[in-house]
Protein backbone atom coordinates (compact mmCIF):
# COMPACT_ATOMS: atom_id res chain seq x y z
CA UNK A 1 0.00 0.00 0.00
CA UNK A 2 1.35 3.20 -1.08
CA UNK A 3 0.62 6.44 0.44
CA UNK A 4 1.04 9.83 -0.90
CA UNK A 5 1.09 12.81 1.94
CA UNK A 6 0.43 16.20 -0.26
CA UNK A 7 1.53 18.76 2.08
CA UNK A 8 3.46 18.03 5.02
CA UNK A 9 2.65 20.55 7.30
CA UNK A 10 0.86 20.36 10.85
CA UNK A 11 -1.68 17.99 10.44
CA UNK A 12 -0.36 15.60 7.80
CA UNK A 13 2.74 15.85 9.89
CA UNK A 14 0.84 14.18 12.67
CA UNK A 15 -0.77 11.40 10.59
CA UNK A 16 2.71 10.53 9.25
CA UNK A 17 4.21 10.82 13.11
CA UNK A 18 1.20 8.33 13.70
CA UNK A 19 1.36 6.08 11.49
CA UNK A 20 5.35 5.61 11.53
CA UNK A 21 5.16 4.73 15.45
CA UNK A 22 2.29 2.46 14.83
CA UNK A 23 4.48 0.27 12.29
CA UNK A 24 3.94 1.80 8.79
CA UNK A 25 7.04 0.96 6.62
CA UNK A 26 8.38 4.43 5.84
CA UNK A 27 9.33 3.31 2.22
CA UNK A 28 5.13 3.14 1.43
CA UNK A 29 4.92 6.52 2.47
CA UNK A 30 6.56 9.95 0.48
CA UNK A 31 5.20 13.74 1.07
CA UNK A 32 5.37 16.83 -0.46
CA UNK A 33 5.78 20.12 0.83
CA UNK A 34 6.30 23.93 -1.00
CA UNK A 35 9.90 24.83 0.58
CA UNK A 36 12.74 22.97 -0.62
CA UNK A 37 14.61 23.61 2.71
CA UNK A 38 11.24 22.73 5.09
CA UNK A 39 11.45 19.47 2.57
CA UNK A 40 15.03 18.43 3.63
CA UNK A 41 14.09 18.57 7.31
CA UNK A 42 10.92 17.11 7.11
CA UNK A 43 13.26 14.00 5.36
CA UNK A 44 15.49 14.05 7.59
CA UNK A 45 12.73 14.17 10.84
CA UNK A 46 10.40 11.57 9.58
CA UNK A 47 12.70 9.21 7.37
CA UNK A 48 10.52 9.18 4.35
CA UNK A 49 11.22 10.85 0.92
CA UNK A 50 9.69 14.48 0.95
CA UNK A 51 9.58 16.53 -2.28
CA UNK A 52 9.18 20.33 -2.74
CA UNK A 53 6.90 21.81 -5.91
CA UNK A 54 9.44 24.81 -5.07
CA UNK A 55 11.85 22.54 -6.56
CA UNK A 56 10.23 20.17 -8.59
CA UNK A 57 6.66 21.76 -9.97
CA UNK A 58 5.43 18.20 -10.77
CA UNK A 59 6.35 16.72 -7.37
CA UNK A 60 2.49 16.34 -6.68
CA UNK A 61 1.60 14.44 -9.58
CA UNK A 62 4.71 11.98 -9.35
CA UNK A 63 3.82 11.40 -5.72
CA UNK A 64 -0.05 10.92 -6.73
CA UNK A 65 1.06 9.05 -9.60
CA UNK A 66 2.60 6.69 -7.89
CA UNK A 67 0.14 5.85 -4.55
CA UNK A 68 -2.83 3.72 -3.77
CA UNK A 69 -3.99 6.42 -1.09
CA UNK A 70 -3.61 10.43 -1.72
CA UNK A 71 -3.85 12.10 1.41
CA UNK A 72 -3.90 16.28 0.79
CA UNK A 73 -3.02 18.08 3.71
CA UNK A 74 -2.82 21.53 2.16
CA UNK A 75 -5.17 24.35 3.38
CA UNK A 76 -8.80 24.40 2.71
CA UNK A 77 -8.42 27.08 0.31
CA UNK A 78 -5.52 25.27 -1.60
CA UNK A 79 -7.89 21.99 -1.97
CA UNK A 80 -9.24 22.21 -4.90
CA UNK A 81 -6.71 23.68 -7.21
CA UNK A 82 -4.60 20.86 -5.81
CA UNK A 83 -7.64 18.24 -6.96
CA UNK A 84 -7.25 19.59 -10.52
CA UNK A 85 -3.53 19.69 -10.54
CA UNK A 86 -3.29 15.78 -9.70
CA UNK A 87 -6.35 14.83 -11.12
CA UNK A 88 -4.66 13.49 -14.33
CA UNK A 89 -2.27 11.73 -12.67
CA UNK A 90 -4.16 9.57 -10.71
CA UNK A 91 -5.17 6.06 -11.07
CA UNK A 92 -8.89 5.55 -11.05
CA UNK A 93 -8.88 3.40 -7.87
CA UNK A 94 -6.85 5.87 -6.10
CA UNK A 95 -8.39 6.84 -2.39
CA UNK A 96 -8.09 10.77 -1.98
CA UNK A 97 -8.34 11.44 1.31
CA UNK A 98 -8.85 15.04 2.37
CA UNK A 99 -8.34 16.40 5.83
CA UNK A 100 -9.84 19.81 5.16
CA UNK A 101 -12.09 21.84 7.02
CA UNK A 102 -15.01 22.77 5.13
CA UNK A 103 -14.44 21.74 1.68
CA UNK A 104 -17.25 19.46 0.84
CA UNK A 105 -17.09 15.93 -1.00
CA UNK A 106 -18.93 17.06 -3.82
CA UNK A 107 -16.12 20.05 -4.90
CA UNK A 108 -13.92 17.63 -4.46
CA UNK A 109 -15.26 15.11 -6.74
CA UNK A 110 -15.97 17.78 -9.21
CA UNK A 111 -12.23 18.85 -9.52
CA UNK A 112 -11.30 15.52 -10.11
CA UNK A 113 -11.63 12.26 -12.62
CA UNK A 114 -15.35 10.86 -12.78
CA UNK A 115 -15.54 7.74 -10.11
CA UNK A 116 -12.74 8.53 -8.18
CA UNK A 117 -13.03 7.55 -4.49
CA UNK A 118 -13.08 10.66 -2.14
CA UNK A 119 -12.80 10.44 1.39
CA UNK A 120 -13.42 13.40 3.61
CA UNK A 121 -12.42 13.28 7.03
CA UNK A 122 -11.42 15.63 10.66
CA UNK A 123 -8.93 14.28 12.38
CA UNK A 124 -6.55 15.61 15.16
CA UNK A 125 -2.97 16.50 16.09
CA UNK A 126 -3.32 13.97 19.27
CA UNK A 127 -2.40 11.67 16.35
CA UNK A 128 0.59 12.25 16.84
CA UNK A 129 1.05 10.77 20.61
CA UNK A 130 -1.24 7.78 19.20
CA UNK A 131 -4.37 9.45 20.85
CA UNK A 132 -5.97 11.26 17.72
CA UNK A 133 -9.93 10.88 16.88
CA UNK A 134 -11.05 11.00 13.39
CA UNK A 135 -14.11 11.37 11.58
CA UNK A 136 -14.72 10.56 8.11
CA UNK A 137 -17.21 10.51 5.40
CA UNK A 138 -17.10 8.92 1.83
CA UNK A 139 -17.86 10.08 -1.72
CA UNK A 140 -19.92 8.50 -4.39
CA UNK A 141 -17.77 6.49 -5.45
CA UNK A 142 -16.56 4.78 -2.17
CA UNK A 143 -17.12 1.72 -1.46
CA UNK A 144 -16.28 0.00 2.68
CA UNK A 145 -13.22 -1.27 0.70
CA UNK A 146 -12.30 2.73 0.03
CA UNK A 147 -13.86 3.46 3.69
CA UNK A 148 -11.32 0.59 5.29
CA UNK A 149 -8.05 1.45 3.24
CA UNK A 150 -9.08 5.66 4.66
CA UNK A 151 -9.65 4.17 8.47
CA UNK A 152 -6.22 2.52 7.92
CA UNK A 153 -4.15 5.38 7.65
CA UNK A 154 -5.46 6.06 11.08
CA UNK A 155 -4.50 2.52 12.90
CA UNK A 156 -2.54 2.36 15.67
CA UNK A 157 -2.94 6.18 16.18
CA UNK A 158 -6.90 7.30 16.61
CA UNK A 159 -10.00 6.19 16.69
CA UNK A 160 -12.18 6.72 13.60
CA UNK A 161 -15.93 7.26 13.28
CA UNK A 162 -17.50 6.69 10.29
CA UNK A 163 -20.12 10.17 10.19
CA UNK A 164 -22.33 12.01 8.05
CA UNK A 165 -20.84 14.49 6.17
CA UNK A 166 -23.28 17.32 7.23
CA UNK A 167 -21.71 16.18 10.55
CA UNK A 168 -18.28 16.97 10.20
CA UNK A 169 -18.35 20.78 11.01
CA UNK A 170 -19.82 19.41 14.37
CA UNK A 171 -16.55 17.26 14.87
CA UNK A 172 -14.45 19.61 14.06
CA UNK A 173 -15.83 21.88 16.38
CA UNK A 174 -15.55 19.32 19.38
CA UNK A 175 -12.43 17.34 18.20
CA UNK A 176 -10.60 18.57 15.43
CA UNK A 177 -10.39 22.17 16.85
CA UNK A 178 -10.63 21.10 20.60
CA UNK A 179 -7.07 20.06 21.39
CA UNK A 180 -6.19 24.19 20.69
CA UNK A 181 -8.77 24.35 23.86
CA UNK A 182 -7.05 22.45 25.75
CA UNK A 183 -3.95 24.03 25.46
CA UNK A 184 -5.76 27.73 25.80
CA UNK A 185 -6.91 26.09 29.20
CA UNK A 186 -2.95 25.26 29.97
CA UNK A 187 -2.16 28.45 28.96
CA UNK A 188 -4.70 30.50 31.59
CA UNK A 189 -4.10 28.68 33.82
CA UNK A 190 -0.75 29.37 33.61
CA UNK A 191 -1.14 33.14 33.12
CA UNK A 192 -3.84 33.06 36.38
CA UNK A 193 -0.94 31.12 38.93
CA UNK A 194 1.20 34.03 37.47
CA UNK A 195 -1.26 36.51 38.47
CA UNK A 196 -0.97 35.18 41.92
CA UNK A 197 2.53 35.17 42.04
CA UNK A 198 4.17 32.04 41.26
CA UNK A 199 7.08 32.34 38.92
CA UNK A 200 6.24 32.08 35.63
CA UNK A 201 7.94 28.98 34.43
CA UNK A 202 6.72 27.21 37.68
CA UNK A 203 3.04 27.93 36.50
CA UNK A 204 3.38 27.26 33.15
CA UNK A 205 4.66 23.23 34.10
CA UNK A 206 2.07 23.43 37.06
CA UNK A 207 -0.73 24.38 34.44
CA UNK A 208 0.78 21.94 31.56
CA UNK A 209 1.69 18.99 33.68
CA UNK A 210 -1.84 19.34 35.03
CA UNK A 211 -4.05 19.39 31.35
CA UNK A 212 -1.84 16.40 30.30
CA UNK A 213 -2.13 14.49 33.94
CA UNK A 214 -6.26 15.04 33.16
CA UNK A 215 -5.60 14.05 29.65
CA UNK A 216 -4.21 10.87 30.91
CA UNK A 217 -6.73 10.16 33.47
CA UNK A 218 -9.66 10.77 30.87
CA UNK A 219 -8.21 8.09 27.97
CA UNK A 220 -9.07 5.36 30.77
CA UNK A 221 -11.61 2.81 28.97
CA UNK A 222 -15.34 3.87 29.98
CA UNK A 223 -14.20 6.98 32.19
CA UNK A 224 -16.76 9.77 32.95
CA UNK A 225 -15.65 13.43 32.89
CA UNK A 226 -18.33 14.57 35.28
CA UNK A 227 -17.55 11.69 37.95
CA UNK A 228 -13.84 12.43 37.80
CA UNK A 229 -14.49 16.33 38.40
CA UNK A 230 -16.30 15.56 40.91
CA UNK A 231 -13.70 13.23 42.56
CA UNK A 232 -11.58 16.44 42.94
CA UNK A 233 -14.44 18.46 44.21
CA UNK A 234 -15.03 18.35 47.89
CA UNK A 235 -17.53 19.62 49.85
CA UNK A 236 -17.29 23.81 50.47
CA UNK A 237 -13.70 23.66 49.01
CA UNK A 238 -11.34 25.36 46.73
CA UNK A 239 -12.18 23.34 43.59
CA UNK A 240 -16.06 24.22 44.23
CA UNK A 241 -15.44 27.33 44.85
CA UNK A 242 -13.76 27.96 40.96
CA UNK A 243 -16.07 25.58 39.55
CA UNK A 244 -19.41 27.56 40.69
CA UNK A 245 -17.32 30.58 39.57
CA UNK A 246 -16.60 29.50 36.20
CA UNK A 247 -20.37 28.86 35.73
CA UNK A 248 -22.35 31.59 37.31
CA UNK A 249 -19.39 33.53 34.86
CA UNK A 250 -21.22 31.76 31.80
CA UNK A 251 -18.77 29.13 31.02
CA UNK A 252 -20.86 26.38 29.52
CA UNK A 253 -22.47 29.24 27.57
CA UNK A 254 -18.87 30.28 25.78
CA UNK A 255 -18.19 27.18 25.27
CA UNK A 256 -20.91 26.33 23.25
CA UNK A 257 -20.84 29.86 21.55
CA UNK A 258 -17.25 29.19 20.24
CA UNK A 259 -18.19 25.78 19.21
CA UNK A 260 -20.86 26.87 17.56
CA UNK A 261 -18.54 29.95 15.79
CA UNK A 262 -16.15 27.11 15.13
CA UNK A 263 -19.08 25.17 12.71
CA UNK A 264 -20.17 28.54 11.25
CA UNK A 265 -16.85 29.14 10.15
CA UNK A 266 -16.42 25.73 8.52
CA UNK A 267 -19.43 26.66 6.63
CA UNK A 268 -18.12 29.69 5.46
CA UNK A 269 -15.16 28.11 4.25
CA UNK A 270 -17.78 25.98 2.09
CA UNK A 271 -19.11 28.82 0.27
CA UNK A 272 -15.45 30.71 0.43
CA UNK A 273 -13.46 28.12 -0.99
CA UNK A 274 -15.74 25.19 -1.71
CA UNK A 275 -16.47 25.50 -5.31
N1 LIG B 1 -3.76 21.69 12.22
C1 LIG B 1 -4.77 20.94 12.68
O1 LIG B 1 -4.87 20.65 13.90
C2 LIG B 1 -5.82 20.42 11.74
C3 LIG B 1 -5.81 20.76 10.41
N2 LIG B 1 -6.76 20.24 9.55
C4 LIG B 1 -6.71 20.57 8.13
O2 LIG B 1 -5.42 20.22 7.67
C5 LIG B 1 -5.08 21.05 6.55
C6 LIG B 1 -3.67 21.59 6.71
O3 LIG B 1 -3.61 22.33 7.90
P1 LIG B 1 -2.22 22.47 8.66
O4 LIG B 1 -1.46 21.20 8.58
O5 LIG B 1 -2.54 23.04 9.99
O6 LIG B 1 -1.52 23.59 7.74
P2 LIG B 1 0.03 23.78 7.44
O7 LIG B 1 0.16 25.14 6.85
O8 LIG B 1 0.83 23.42 8.64
O9 LIG B 1 0.31 22.68 6.31
C7 LIG B 1 0.04 22.84 4.96
C8 LIG B 1 1.30 22.45 4.21
O10 LIG B 1 1.01 22.36 2.84
C9 LIG B 1 2.12 22.87 2.11
N3 LIG B 1 1.62 23.25 0.79
C10 LIG B 1 0.93 24.34 0.43
N4 LIG B 1 0.61 24.28 -0.87
C11 LIG B 1 1.11 23.12 -1.34
C12 LIG B 1 1.08 22.48 -2.60
N5 LIG B 1 0.45 23.01 -3.66
N6 LIG B 1 1.68 21.28 -2.72
C13 LIG B 1 2.30 20.71 -1.66
N7 LIG B 1 2.35 21.27 -0.43
C14 LIG B 1 1.75 22.46 -0.28
C15 LIG B 1 2.61 24.02 2.94
O11 LIG B 1 3.96 24.31 2.62
C16 LIG B 1 2.43 23.47 4.34
O12 LIG B 1 3.57 22.80 4.82
C17 LIG B 1 -6.12 22.16 6.48
O13 LIG B 1 -6.94 21.93 5.37
C18 LIG B 1 -6.88 22.04 7.79
O14 LIG B 1 -8.24 22.36 7.65
C19 LIG B 1 -7.72 19.38 9.99
C20 LIG B 1 -7.77 19.02 11.30
C21 LIG B 1 -6.87 19.53 12.30
O1 LIG C 1 -8.40 25.56 12.49
C1 LIG C 1 -8.71 24.89 11.50
O2 LIG C 1 -9.41 25.38 10.58
C2 LIG C 1 -8.27 23.46 11.41
C3 LIG C 1 -9.42 22.50 11.33
C4 LIG C 1 -9.57 21.92 12.69
C5 LIG C 1 -8.33 22.29 13.36
N1 LIG C 1 -7.61 23.08 12.64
Amino acid sequence: MNIALLGLGNMNGAILAGMLAAGTDAASVCATGHSAERARANQERYGVTVAATESDPEANRTAAAGADIVVLGVKPKDILALCREIGGALRPGTVVVSVAAGIPLAAMEANLPGGQPVVRTMPNTPLTVGMGVVGLAGGTAVTEHHVDLAAGLFRGSGSVYQVKESQLDAVAAVSGSGPAYAFLLAELMAAGGADMGLDEDLAKDLARATVAGAGRMLAEPEVDPAALRRAVTSPNGTTEAAINSFLDSGLADLIAQGMRASAARGQAMSREYGS
